[in-house]
This record gives C-alpha cells, sequence and structure tokens, in this order.
C-alpha cells in the first residue's frame, strides 16, 4: 500500500518509468510506486534554438522519451503499458542549456559557468496514457515543468577540478548532483529539491490528482490546499462522474495548464464535505468571506448556462484590443483604457473586471495588467497569438451558433441564414471578401501555429524528403515542418485566393526557401508529387462522397510506400471527449463535415490503400494519423 492517494491510483496499473537515471528511481521507489524501468532510446538531440524558453526543450525531450518506450514496448516486445514516465532535467544558465557532460572538460566548463552564480533547473515531465485498441496504439500525454534556482558559492579552481576528479558530475545534468558531493557547492536552493534531482515528486502528485481527481466546484470550495488532501476526502473530489469520462476533458485543462493558461496545480475542495450539509441556517463561507450557499448548486449546469457570456466578454475585450493596449504597461486605470479604446468608463471597468475574475488580467489598486498568459496568447502580436481564431469565432462561429437549433433540425449549414446568402461550398463564404478571407486565415495560422510542433513531432518523419500540405494555407505547419526536419522540403497546397494572400504571415527568412508554395484545388486540379502528403483539419470539412473524391486522387499519385498524415482533432470512440464533440457541433453550422473517430478515418483510409493507421493523441488541439500506401 503506498501511502499517497494519488499514487494508489497507479498501483493496479502496468507503469513504465523510461529513464535510466538511478535517482529518479531512486525517488519514485521511495515513495512506495511499483514500476518497471524501460530506459528510452531517444537521443537527447533536439535542436535547442527551436525552443523558446528552455523548459519546453525538457517538456519534449520527456515527452519523445517516453514516447519512444511507449511505441517500442506495444511494437516489439507486444505490451502495452497503460502509464509511461519519460523526465528530463537541464540546467540553464545565461540562457544556455546544459545537459549532463561528455568529458572532464566539459564539466569543468560547465561548473564554471555555474561558479558564483544563481541557475535553474528545470525538470520536463511526461505522462503518457496507453491503450490499445485493434492492436493499435492510443496515447493521452499530459506534460509538466518544474524549476528550481540553485546558487553556487564562489568556488575556487582547485575545488572545481577536484569535485570533477570525484567523478561525480559525469552523468549529471549541469556537471553536479545536490545530492551528494554537489551538496557543498550549493549556498541556496529556491524550490523543490528533487527537482534538482531529476524528478518533481510533489508537482507530479498533483498533476496526478488533476487527472484522476479533477477539482469540482460541485461541492463548498472553501479551503485551497497547495498539497494533496486525505484520502476519505478525497474521493469526494470526483464528484460522481466517471473517472474516465473526467480523463479526456480534464487533460486538455491540464495542457492549457501547461501552457499557463490555467489556475496552478492546486486542489480545491471542501474539508468535509458533508459538513457542509448538516450545519444549521448559518451559511458557511468561502475562502473569500462569500456566504456557500445551503443548497447543493448545480455548478456545471451554472457555468455551461453562462459559458456563452463568458466567451463573449473575452471576444469583446480581444475585438477591442484592449489586451494589446495592456501589453508592456504597468497596471492601467479602466478610465485611461477607456479613453485609449474610444469606450465608456463604466462599460470598460465592468468588462475588465470580468476579465480579470476570469483570470485574464490581474487586478490591483493601482490598476489592470495582462498576466503571461494573455501576453502569450490573447495579445495579437502574442507568441502563439490565439487572437485571430479569437475574432473568427466572435465575427463568423458566433453568429453560426445562433442557428444551432436550424441545423440541429435541418442537419445542415446555416451561412445562408446567419450571412444571408447561400455559397456552393464553405470556401466560396470565406473568401469572397478580402476583409473575411484574411480574417479566415488569420485564425487558422492561429490554430495551426499553436498545434505545428505538437503536429511535427507526433510521429518521426525524418525518412522523409518531400511533403504536400494540402490546404497548408498560411504555411504555419510547413515551417515548424522544415524547422524539425533539415532534409524535408514541404509544397503548400491551396487555392489561389488563399496563396496569394500568404506574404503577411511568413516567418523571418531562415528556413524558408524549403516551404514552397503552389495554387491549385486539390479537388480538382494535379497535386505536387511528394513523399508524404499532409491534410491537417482538411477532412473534417467535408462529407464522406468528398472524401473518398479526394483519397482516390492522392492514392492515385501516391506511390507505394508514400504516406498520408492527417492532423485532426479525433472523437474517441465512446464520444465522451467534449471539445471534439463541440468542434463537430461546428462542422455543423458550417459545413458538410463533421469530427470523426479513429475507427471512422482508418476506414475511410483503408479504402483507399492506406494501411498501418498509426493514431497518436497529442494532448494539443490536433491528433495525429499516419498511415502507408501499400
Ligand atoms: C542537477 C542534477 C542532475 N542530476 C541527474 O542528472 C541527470 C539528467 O539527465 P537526464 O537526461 O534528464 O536523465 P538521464 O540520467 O540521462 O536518464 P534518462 O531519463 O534515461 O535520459 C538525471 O539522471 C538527474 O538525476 C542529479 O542526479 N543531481 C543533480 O543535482
Amino acid at each position: 500500500m503506498v501511502l499517497h492517494p494519488v499514487l494508489g491510483k497507479l498501483v493496479s496499473k502496468r507503469v513504465v518509468l523510461a529513464s535510466a537515471s538511478p535517482r529518479r528511481q531512486e525517488i519514485l521507489t521511495n515513495v512506495g510506486l511499483r514500476f518497471e524501468v524501460v530506459p528510452s532510446w531517444f537521443k537527447e538531440t533536439l535542436e535547442k534554438s527551436y525552443f523558446a524558453a528552455p523548459y519546453e526543450y525538457a517538456v519534449e525531450t520527456a515527452k519523445q522519451k517516453a514516447l519512444e518506450v511507449a511505441n517500442r514496448m506495444h511494437v516489439k516486445h507486444l505490451r502495452t503499458p497503460d502509464v509511461v514516465i519519460g523526465a528530463d532535467t537541464i540546467v540553464s544558465v545565461d540562457e544556455q542549456i546544459l545537459e549532463k557532460p561528455v568529458d572532464k572538460q566539459d564539466a569543468y566548463r560547465m561548473l564554471s559557468r555555474l561558479n558564483g552564480k544563481e541557475h535553474s533547473v528545470f525538470t520536463g515531465v511526461a505522462i503518457i496514457h496507453c491503450s490499445s485498441k485493434d492492436n493499435q496504439l492510443e496515447m493521452e500525454v499530459t506534460d509538466f515543468y518544474e524549476e528550481t534556482k540553485v546558487k553556487f558559492s564562489d568556488l575556487s579552481e582547485d575545488l572545481l577540478w577536484e569535485y570533477i576528479h570525484s567523478g561525480e558530475p559525469m552523468d549529471k545534468a549541469g556537471g553536479y548532483g545536490i545530492q551528494a558531493l554537489g551538496g557543498m557547492l550549493v549556498e541556496y536552493v529556491h524550490g523543490d529539491f528533487l527537482n534538482v534531482m531529476g524528478f518533481p515528486l510533489n508537482h507530479f502528485c498533483k498533476k496526478l490528482a488533476e487527472l484522476y481527481y479533477p477539482p469540482s466546484k460541485h461541492n463548498v470550495q472553501h479551503k485551497k490546499y497547495d498539497s494533496i488532501p486525505s484520502v476519505d476526502t478525497f474521493e469526494n473530489l470526483s464528484d460522481g462522474e466517471s473517472e474516465s469520462s473526467n480523463f479526456t476533458e480534464h487533460k486538455g485543462a491540464s495542457n492549457s495548464d501547461s501552457s499557463g493558461m490555467c489556475s496552478s496545480g492546486s486542489i480545491y475542495y471542501s474539508e468535509n464535505s458533508s459538513s457542509v450539509r448538516t450545519g444549521f441556517m448559518v451559511p458557511l463561507e468561502n475562502q473569500n468571506g462569500v456566504p456557500e450557499s445551503a443548497t447543493k448548486l448545480p455548478s456545471k449546469i451554472l457555468e455551461l448556462m453562462d459559458g456563452f457570456r463568458a466567451s463573449k466578454a473575452l471576444f469583446v475585450a480581444s475585438k477591442l484590443k484592449m489586451f494589446d493596449h495592456l501589453k508592456n504597461k504597468g497596471p492601467v486605470k479602466a478610465v485611461d483604457i477607456a479613453n485609449e479604446v474610444g469606450t465608456s468608463v463604466c462599460g470598460t471597468e465592468r468588462l475588465l473586471d470580468a476579465c480579470a475574475a476570469l483570470g485574464l488580467l490581474e487586478k490591483t489598486p493601482q490598476g489592470y495588467s495582462n498576466t503571461d498568459s494573455t501576453n502569450t496568447y490573447l495579445t495579437s502580436d502574442g507568441e502563439y497569438s490565439l487572437h485571430g481564431y479569437i475574432i473568427h469565432s466572435n465575427d463568423h462561429l458566433w453568429p453560426l451558433f445562433t442557428y444551432l437549433e436550424s441545423a440541429v433540425k435541418e442537419g445542415s449549414r446555416q451561412n445562408h441564414r446567419a450571412f444571408g446568402k447561400k455559397a456552393e461550398d464553405l470556401f466560396k463564404d470565406y473568401y469572397h471578401s478580402q476583409e473575411v478571407k484574411q480574417r479566415f486565415m488569420a485564425a487558422m495560422h492561429s490554430i495551426a501555429h499553436l498545434t505545428a510542433r505538437d503536429v511535427a513531432t507526433a510521429f518521426d518523419l525524418s525518412r522523409f524528403k518531400s511533403a504536400c500540405d494540402l490546404g497548408g494555407c498560411t504555411g504555419a505547419l510547413a515551417h515548424e515542418l522544415v524547422q524539425i526536419y533539415p532534409n524535408l522540403k514541404v509544397t503548400v497546397f491551396d487555392l489561389p485566393e488563399v496563396i496569394a494572400n500568404t506574404s503577411y504571415f511568413q516567418p523571418p527568412a531562415q528556413h524558408t526557401a524549403r516551404v514552397t508554395f503552389v495554387s491549385g484545388d486539390f479537388f480538382k486540379d494535379n497535386l505536387p508529387e511528394a513523399d508524404l502528403y499532409i491534410l491537417s483539419r482538411v477532412l473534417h470539412d467535408w462529407s464522406d462522397e468528398k472524401i473518398h473524391v479526394l483519397l482516390s486522387k492522392i492514392s492515385a499519385v501516391c506511390k507505394p510506400g508514400c504516406e498520408i498524415l492527417l492532423a485532426e482533432m479525433v472523437l474517441d470512440d465512446e464520444k465522451k471527449r467534449s471539445t471534439a464533440l463541440l468542434q463537430s457541433l461546428n462542422m455543423l453550422v458550417q459545413t458538410e463535415g463533421k469530427e470523426r473517430s479513429g475507427s471512422e478515418y482508418r476506414a475511410l483510409l483503408q479504402q483507399h490503400g492506406f494501411t498501418n493507421v498509426k493514431i497518436r493523441v497529442t494532448g494539443n488541439l490536433l491528433d495525429v494519423i499516419l498511415c502507408i500506401k501499400t
């Protein structure tokens, strides 16, 4: 029996630690976890300059280590583990990433860099839940990272060399081991010590708690714990919902968490839920001093009832570029934003307060400021800006969704009702005006950019020399692919109206030479030759009939051995994944297509001679399917 209720959830599962690190094995063994060790063969050679922040490198490496083991066990050993854990520890100093030294000189170089200074130790962790359906491996990836700051004292050359000659630095990131002799070099540690040793146990447990016991607002939420609650109260957290149905949903939240959009892994729950209802008529208070209702509230339903208000608040703040106005500024008062944007003070204040309450802004007595996530995702020039998609949601999807009822009754798209005209097909709607076209392209670019790395790395594509991204729009995925695969050339094939407008979205030079844009209609024109055909968010727009037309065209130009890569939000067979199901409604109101399950895609592909269909659930907005022409 393990002490920890969350780790207890792993007892009945086949858990594999994809790591050769004796420290990781020790940390997990010490808390009673039973697991198999299968060291990963993934070579830690990802190009560091491709990652905006050091922790992203550690997380990606951890993920690749775990994915490699999960795949190998499934394919070679015919044993599918339930859970695979991968980790990667790096040291970061002066914007440089330090891994394990290759020799003594390298260790000296690293330790000299750390000497007398503070540095960060990041461990990226990937937890992969695996399952096997029809002998196909399906995986759900959850990842996170932990940072600990460590400061070295001023150390003499002699001491550094003495330490290096001890042999301790050689298998350790940054060239030291804090848990042994290296501990003598360290002046202070801020954060999780075990994270420096190689595994952030506390964060790992919180992540498992998020996965297995999603926090429920159903119960009274008047206590915030930064550690894990005790066993008997824990079961109350599941709120009567099945573990599995929560799992996928929560995974999404957990991912957005790792990108900073949600609050931390802390757990909110009632210390003793029964006390909520056994109290007298005096209402209990939550941590904000707000009385708790004596009635058991259907919080999930209430949240859904109000969901559109929150969406619209986000849309309007984005449309009015409030997040842009707040970028790179200290706290700003509502009146100043109202003046700058040209809106009423009272309306602006209400909107900003709502955004702050929704976690999109920080509010202090000095005014409002953006959170880091808001800068990254909500400003129009943020690194992973979703601004384009939000404006598309406000201006295009919102009117369409007001006709969801008609769409459900009629089983067909509602563009004519929402926009007053009937176009022959979806893209005629989008491209009828320059404004709508650019808005649509910006929206597609937002999602493609946010998902590109996960799509590009879901499978090892290094064997391909040429790829053709059909409907590749602005080329966001193509650019990511050529960055990751140095031998790959990608042709982006899209309608002439699209290709003529791609220049605005191009990244600064570098690898752009290996991306070519070709215009054409994939239903009518000849397709460029390639070893790999990519269809990202394309098939979900079309009916099965149109998909057959497209796949038979691809099949006709594909030589045996050529492959197709699909990137779509794949429905789980049980149809429990609400993001994909809501996306399917989104398809209903505007297209003739729908979201499909892995088995549905497999069946479509197999009819055109594409076999060995492999599916990867990435944890991002798009999943990836790869298959080969035989
Ligand atoms: C800073 C520090 C690091 N380490 C070890 O450094 C290795 C990092 O390398 P990795 O690539 O993350 O792991 P690995 O050892 O190569 O194993 P694998 O997971 O198979 O790649 C891990 O061992 C860690 O404990 C310590 O033991 N103490 C410390 O103070």
